[in-house]
């Protein structure tokens, strides 16, 4: 454990749920994330956003513990990663679907439910739970091989909620979404975070990115911006999210002389 406190309230920790101190990250002799910092604090809505290629997968799979830190550290919940007891207090979607083609939904949500330690006679009510949120009621005893790509990317939504984890990771959880589902699982959010869950998303979308409580922004895996979306708007002089993203691209470009 380190020096982070966290208090107990109705079962929900408190405080500072996931720190992120001086990361580099990288694959062999290649750095792709160059000294992140990050806080989220319980119930907080972090957006990461960047460009493809920016690093925001590699941070990522760094805070699940799925990659060693390079240099400096990841602690969730108090605890470095890797640590697999952490691992099961996430629910996590990754950027590439990873569900069992040949099963129906539900079996596909029973089995990842019970990977989580849950209840067998919760699941019924939690599979019910989680896909409403995502609209899949309908098609819930359809294989998955049956399913489009979108309907996949949310089955892979409705298994990171299917446990009700306090932590929720989504590497980019609107791809493929329609705008009125999509207002849907914001709402779902916004609720999640209300009752003291953390959530960290990555997107490309602005969108996304205006209903975050907080935003890393980063590019060439360098951190460009960070705050809440009003005070960097605030700060940037300008009168979006996007034009924040734009003006801190440029001012690193002429800090690093590509201008
Ligand atoms: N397994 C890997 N092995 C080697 N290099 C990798 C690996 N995964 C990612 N990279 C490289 O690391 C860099 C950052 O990739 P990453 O997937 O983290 O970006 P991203 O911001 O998530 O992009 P996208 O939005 O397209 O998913 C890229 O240059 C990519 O080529």
């Amino acid at each position: 454990m380190t020096n982070i406190s966290l208090k107990l309230t109705g079962g929900v920790e408190m405080g500072e749920i996931i720190q992120v101190k001086d990361l580099v990250q990288g694959y062999g002799k290649n750095i792709v994330i160059h000294d992140i910092n990050l806080s989220i604090m319980s119930g907080e809505i972090l957006g990461l956003i960047g460009p493809s290629g920016a690093g925001k997968t590699t941070l990522i799979n760094a805070i699940m513990g799925m990659l060693r830190p390079k240099k400096g550290s990841v602690t969730v919940l108090g605890t470095a990663m890797p640590n697999r007891k952490i691992l099961a207090r996430i629910g996590f979607m990754a950027q590439a679907d990873a569900l069992y083609e040949t099963l129906t939904a539900r079996e596909n949500l029973t089995f990842f439910g019970q990977m989580q330690g849950m209840d067998k006679k919760e699941l019924p009510a939690q599979i019910d739970y989680a896909t409403k949120v995502v609209d899949l009621d309908e098609d819930l005893d359809k294989h998955v091989s049956d399913y489009s790509g979108g309907m996949k990317r949310r089955l892979s939504l409705a298994i990171a909620l299917v446990a009700n984890p306090d932590i929720l990771i989504l590497d980019e959880p609107t791809v493929g979404i329609d705008p009125e589902l999509r207002k849907q699982i914001w709402q779902e959010l916004h609720r999640l975070s209300h009752e003291g869950k953390t959530i960290l998303l990555t997107t490309h979308v602005m969108d996304d990115a205006e209903e975050s409580d907080s935003l890393l922004m980063i590019r060439n895996g360098v951190a460009i911006a960070q705050g809440r979306p009003a005070e960097l708007i605030k700060e940037f002089e300008v009168n979006s999210v996007e034009e924040v993203f734009l003006k801190a691209g440029r001012e690193q470009d002429a800090h690093t002389g590509n201008a």
